[in-house]
């Protein structure tokens, strides 16, 4: 069987789409290598996903045909870069459309490393794990009609897909890549309220994971703005108005929107 996908690091992120792209048979396991230091993660991965498992990158490099997937952490890159310097590029029968996920490496440092060859730069989420992800991408100088193709076809297999410039990369970064990490704090963080008032554990967590998902699905199936949904809640002298109050007191708002800003900036530095 041609091998025709290639990820480089079954962390998290790496799982997510693979776990994906196998469930809804858009590469079948027997098309698909893994390269992965750690022993306990190339075992696990390859007895939950049946695919072929090597510890060097060169290999995934020489023999994915079709997508070779970059998903180490950004300060991983540049050992990987030096790691496939060796492959004669011109030399590979078949170069792979490289798919990058790495936060803040830029287009330029991947078609540096990768030498033109096609290179994509993603940002998808951890949510993709559930196939509700949302990933932006943006497509490098070699690209053409087919890798674009590829591109959403493998994330929209985790979601929704938004193409960007790559200068807003580091800002989509600091929203939706990172955000899920901010919605699991406000989630933790309402439920810990409601316990305070006096709920048991158990319902607080149902009360407050139920409370941000349906406001989510309300808003986005009614294409409501956020601020007329808020105006809906809050009778006059009533209870939301005192909970919003306290909120903005707090500065809930400007900690969001600094807490955006804090990440895009460490994106951008990621990638000097
Ligand atoms: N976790 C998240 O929510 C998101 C992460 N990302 C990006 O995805 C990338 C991976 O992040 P995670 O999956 O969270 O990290 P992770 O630490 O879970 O996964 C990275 C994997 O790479 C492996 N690895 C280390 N050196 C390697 C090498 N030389 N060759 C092959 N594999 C190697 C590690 O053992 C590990 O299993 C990062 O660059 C991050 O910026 C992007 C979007 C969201
Ligand atoms: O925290 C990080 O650096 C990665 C990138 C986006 C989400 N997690």
């Amino acid at each position: 069987m041609t091998i025709k996908f290639g990820l480089i690091g079954g962390g998290v992120m790496g799982e997510s789409l693979l776990s994906r792209l196998i469930a809804l048979g858009i590469y079948k396991s027997s098309e698909v290598i893994v390269s992965e230091p750690l022993p306990s993660r190339q075992e696990f991965l390859k007895q939950r996903y049946n695919v072929a498992v090597a510890t060097d990158s060169s290999q995934v490099f020489t023999e994915a045909k079709e997508v070779v997937f970059l998903a180490v952490k950004p300060q991983v890159f540049s050992t990987i870069a030096q790691e496939l310097a060796d492959i004669d590029i011109l030399k590979i029968e078949h170069p792979p459309l490289i798919i990058s996920i790495l936060a803040g490496v830029t287009l330029s440092q991947l078609e540096a490393a990768f030498v033109q060859l096609p290179v994509i730069r993603a940002m998808p989420n951890t949510p993709a794990t559930v196939g509700a992800g949302v990933t932006a991408v943006c497509l490098g100088a070699y690209t053409n009609q087919k890798h674009h193709q590829i591109a959403h076809q493998v994330f929209g297999s985790v979601g929704e897909v938004v193409e960007v410039s790559e200068v807003l990369m580091d800002a989509v970064t600091g929203l939706s890549g990172s955000g899920p990490a901010y919605v699991a704090l406000l989630i933790e963080a309402l439920a810990d309220g409601g316990v305070a008032a006096g709920l048991p554990r158990i319902i607080a967590n149902q009360l407050a994971l139920q409370t941000v998902l349906g406001t989510a699905k309300l808003l986005q199936e009614t294409k409501m703005h956020p601020a007329e949904l808020k105006d809906r809640v809050t009778s006059p002298g009533g209870t939301t108005i005192a909970g919003i109050a306290q909120l903005e007191k707090a500065g809930f708002r400007s900690a969001l929107i600094e807490a955006v800003k804090a990440a895009t900036e460490r994106s951008q530095e990621l990638g000097k």
